[in-house]
């Protein structure tokens, strides 16, 4: 991927991370979360709401792509994306009227954002994507807030690290588990939806999910975590058995009032580095189809209530 100017590149990825938002609440179904069909174990968010969140994201993802484009990734870049990602929170919340919809998904996609725009290479290698990203997440930022949010609390009160130690890490679920399961689903042939089926899944099986922990404990954690690697050991979703496994933990997570946010925010990850590092997302014809394709999606769905 070669972008010839920081708008064009703004326009991309924006573009790019909105749509893998959309994709990854289309995608259905999906145990505890929302989706086309049901909203998991969510009282206070629906379909509809995720894609208006989606949308209103779009705007900071540009800019973060702007102020990226071919920059230095030091510490005056980590200051700036923290304080757009800061006014995409503020935008977020205020077009769900207060609802916390895609805070971990801006935060992830708006560290790989920065680093893609960064680069503006031809290829690059997922460790490569893991080791810069991991850098610029572990750079300080003095304006960070020190709100007791509930990830916070969770990681003391379970000694565990959420969303910043994934990110210090290079978020591995997207980097070492989400891409591989989706590349290699793919390969074995299955469609496109059951890949992303796997690749959730995948996730599933070992991510301390803050969003999990502080709504259900420790124990539906690691009771999410053997459900879904069950589910790899039956040969993923592809298969009757998996697919019954899936339902079940569907079902166990709503009656737990647990969800998985952390896990679908490293699958829009995953989709979103897919699209714009190693597949689909090379000119800008590319960019043309998605918004069509974006038409499409809001056209066929324009009469889903909640
Ligand atoms: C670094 C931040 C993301 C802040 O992190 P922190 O852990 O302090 O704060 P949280 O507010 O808890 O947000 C973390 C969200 O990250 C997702 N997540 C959880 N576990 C992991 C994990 N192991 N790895 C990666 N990501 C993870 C998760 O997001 C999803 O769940 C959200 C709903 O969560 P919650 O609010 O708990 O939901 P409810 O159960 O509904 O809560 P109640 O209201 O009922 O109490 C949903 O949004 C999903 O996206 C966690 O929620 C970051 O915010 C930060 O520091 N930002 C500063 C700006 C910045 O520097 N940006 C740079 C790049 S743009
Ligand atoms: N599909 C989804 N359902 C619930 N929470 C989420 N956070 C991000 N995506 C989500």
């Amino acid at each position: 991927m070669k972008w010839q100017s920081a708008s064009e590149c703004g326009e991309m990825l924006s573009e790019a991370a909105t749509q893998a938002l959309i994709q990854e609440v289309a995608l259905s179904p999906k145990p505890g979360l929302v989706d086309k069909y049901q909203n998991g174990s969510h009282t206070d968010l629906n379909y509809r709401l995720m894609y208006r969140s989606a949308e209103a994201l779009q705007n900071s993802f540009y800019h973060i792509a702007k102020r990226a484009y071919e920059a230095e990734l030091n510490q005056a870049l980590r200051e700036d994306i923290g304080q757009i990602g800061r006014v995409a929170e503020k935008n977020m919340f205020l077009a769900t009227e207060g609802v916390n919809t895609h805070k971990g998904a801006i935060w992830a996609l708006g560290l790989f954002t920065a680093v893609m725009a960064s680069m503006n290479s031809e290829e690059i290698s997922r460790k490569r994507l893991a080791r810069l990203v991991g850098g610029l997440a572990l750079l300080k930022d003095p304006s960070a807030g020190a709100a007791k949010t509930n990830g916070r609390q969770a990681e003391i009160q379970y000694n565990i690290s959420g969303a910043k130690g994934e990110a210090g890490s290079g978020f591995p679920h997207v980097t070492e588990v989400g891409l591989p399961m989706l590349w290699n689903s793919r390969k074995k042939g299955f469609t496109e939806k059951t890949s992303r089926l796997n690749t959730l899944v995948a996730i599933m099986a070992s991510l301390s999910d803050t969003c999990v922990l502080h709504r259900a404990g420790s124990e539906a954690l690691a009771s999410m975590h053997d459900k879904a690697s069950l589910i790899l050991l039956s040969g993923g979703v592809a298969y009757k058995d998996g697919r019954d496994l899936l339902l079940e933990l569907d079902k166990e997570l709503i009656e737990k009032n647990a969800s998985p946010g952390g896990c679908a925010d490293m699958l829009a990850a995953t989709l979103y580095i897919d699209a714009v590092c190693f597949n689909s997302l090379k000119t800008s014809n590319d960019l043309k189809y998605l918004r069509k394709e974006k038409h499409i999606h809001e056209y066929t769905h324009a009469g889903v209530s909640r």
